[in-house]
């Protein structure tokens, strides 16, 4: 297809913006993923935080039974029966490993040494509740959490295995680590216990609204979640690379429909960029003017006028042609009809038709709006029928040139003598007129064979009893060799070329011969 190629379909410009978008999609679905699964990420961390919170809770719950169990014994002689009941907490209690009493900064009763006297340093004690140790005398470097219950000077005090709490830290610190803070002290997974500031790389989270004196932090490294974009993603990991590339296939379809020729011929039919020339038709004898052949031009607003060679073709294939001729139609109409006064009687508009508006009877209901639209003024209306596409004889087509014919509309075989089906067009349908084609013409004066062919072409046309016209007429000396047989209608470059409709009527309607004789049906031979 001779049209040019927009912007939009060149292969190299579509595949860019395809790329483009392609890597947009791509860009935005990696954002995409990476908010979600940070969120995710966070989400399930203070989830976890929020887990063990409880998990803490629930051991330190255990401390403050035993402590409470006791508390209204303090200050109590630290005899036998006390100290039993010391033990019995430690027994019973869940987690507890010592329960101590204390007055003031002294422990003077411990379950598991009876009396004695140690000192109890309050400024150890966040909030004067808890104490996290690395270890005590009885199990050095092994963690214990003291916890601390009061009333006035008296206060028991409960040591903590640290061991559920070191598994708690463990077992919930799957993708991030999880720490518990008591006043400067800290307890890892590990069961290790630091003093100082926790110095982990990446965004801290901490537990809220505790309701003993201890933090649980993690901390969420920068880019940590990448690790685990399948679990936290995985639809989104599926979906947009898979969009990306439909959104990429999709600019590359859509580029290439915007921009092929036949959307710019869609987009010009909207536009009306498809308008008549006119070429006029003599007559043989006296070269009157006595009609005009519609030829329809493109007028393309940027590459400006385009010949029907290269666009006719894709019309055709595409169906595009119908709605083309239709316009052209009404246009040659919209324009002549107002100056019909100024036309003989008769006078002759041919269109070239193709096959593909031979399918239907629709291109009945074009032909009689044109000629309504001539009602008092009548003209003729030639259809000439090309051999590009093949009109194939049926039922319809039958039907379509009878009532085609009853309407007084004539039918011309275009291009006579170039094709194989133009003899069986003239047995087919009822033809009314033949048009030599221009290839012939040119042929006279250049050799004896080729004169010879001349000769037998017009011949054959003169015995088929049609209405006979010669196109492509460019010299004087072709018009007198034609002069010899006696051709009904004459065309070609040297009676005039096609040209705007205005220019048609401004240079041809005053000069029209009011008396012409059109051409009409002629008995079939
Ligand atoms: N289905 C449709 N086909 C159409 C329509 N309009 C045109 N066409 C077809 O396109 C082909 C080229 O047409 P165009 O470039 O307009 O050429 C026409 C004349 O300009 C040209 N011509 C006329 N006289 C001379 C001449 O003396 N010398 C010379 N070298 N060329 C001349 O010939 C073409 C006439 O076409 P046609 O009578 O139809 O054979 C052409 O095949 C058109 O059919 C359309 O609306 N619909």
């Amino acid at each position: 297809m001779p049209v040019n190629y927009s912007r939009f379909h060149q292969p190299f410009f579509r595949f860019f913006i395809s790329l483009i978008v392609c890597l947009l999609v791509l860009i935005v679905g990696f954002y995409a993923i990476s908010w979600q699964t940070a969120e995710g990420f966070n989400h399930e961390a203070r989830q976890r935080l929020m887990l063990a919170q409880r998990q803490v809770n629930l051991t330190l719950d255990n401390g403050k039974r035993a402590a409470s169990s006791v508390l209204a014994y303090v200050g109590d002689e630290c005899d036998d029966a006390l100290v039993q009941k010391l033990r019995q907490q430690v027994a019973v209690v869940p987690n507890v490993r010592t329960v101590n009493l204390a007055k003031g900064d002294n422990i003077y009763c411990t379950s598991l040494f009876g009396a004695r006297n140690a000192s109890l340093d309050l400024s150890d004690y966040s909030q004067g509740q808890l104490d996290l140790m690395p270890g005590n005398p009885v199990t050095p470097g092994h963690a214990l959490i003291a916890y601390r219950l009061f009333k006035g000077d008296k206060s028991v005090v409960v040591g903590i295995d640290s061991y559920f709490l070191q598994n708690i830290l463990d077992l919930l610190g799957t993708h991030t680590r999880l720490y518990l803070k008591i006043g400067s002290s800290w307890l890892d997974d590990q069961g290790e216990v630091s003093e100082g500031e926790i110095t982990v790389p990446g965004l801290k989270v901490d537990s809220i609204n505790t309701p003993y004196a201890y933090q649980i932090s993690t901390f969420i490294a920068p880019h940590a979640h990448w690790r685990f974009i399948l679990e936290y993603s995985l639809v989104s990991v599926i979906i947009f690379p898979f969009l990306g590339v439909l959104a990429g296939i999709t600019t590359w379809l859509l580029l290439g429909r915007m921009g092929s020729p036949l959307a710019q011929m869609k987009s010009a039919l909207l536009n009306h960029q498809f308008i008549p020339y006119l070429q006029p038709l003599v007559e043989g004898d006296n070269y009157a003017v006595i009609g005009a052949e519609a030829l329809m031009r493109w007028q393309h607003p940027k590459v400006g006028m385009i010949p029907p060679d290269q666009f006719i073709p894709l019309a055709e294939q595409s169906g595009l042609i119908v709605p083309m001729t239709q316009m052209m139609m009404k246009q040659v109409s919209n324009y002549f009809a107002p100056r019909a006064s100024q036309l003989p009687i008769g006078f002759h508009f041919s269109f070239n038709i193709s096959a593909s508006h031979c399918t239907d009877m629709g291109l009945l209901e074009d032909c009689k709006a044109f000629l309504a639209a001539f009602f008092d003024h009548p003209v003729l209306l030639v259809l000439e029928l090309t051999e590009r596409e093949l009109i194939c004889p049926n039922e319809i087509t039958t039907r379509l040139f009878r009532e085609l014919h009853k309407l007084g509309v004539l039918l011309a075989i275009d291009d006579f003598g170039t094709g194989h089906s133009s003899l069986s067009y003239v047995q087919q349908f009822e033809i009314d007129a033949l048009k030599i084609d221009q290839s012939f013409i040119a042929k006279i004066g250049t050799d004896a064979l080729s004169a010879h062919i001349v000769d037998n072409v017009i011949d054959l046309a003169k015995r088929l009893n049609l209405n006979i016209v010669a196109e492509g007429i460019e010299t004087r000396k072709q018009a007198e060799y034609l002069r010899a047989f006696k051709l009904d209608y004459l065309q070609g470059y040297l009676f005039g070329r096609p040209q705007p409709m205005s220019e048609f009527a401004k240079q041809w309607l005053n000069q029209i011969n009011p008396t012409a004789i059109p051409y009409s049906r002629k008995p079939r031979a």
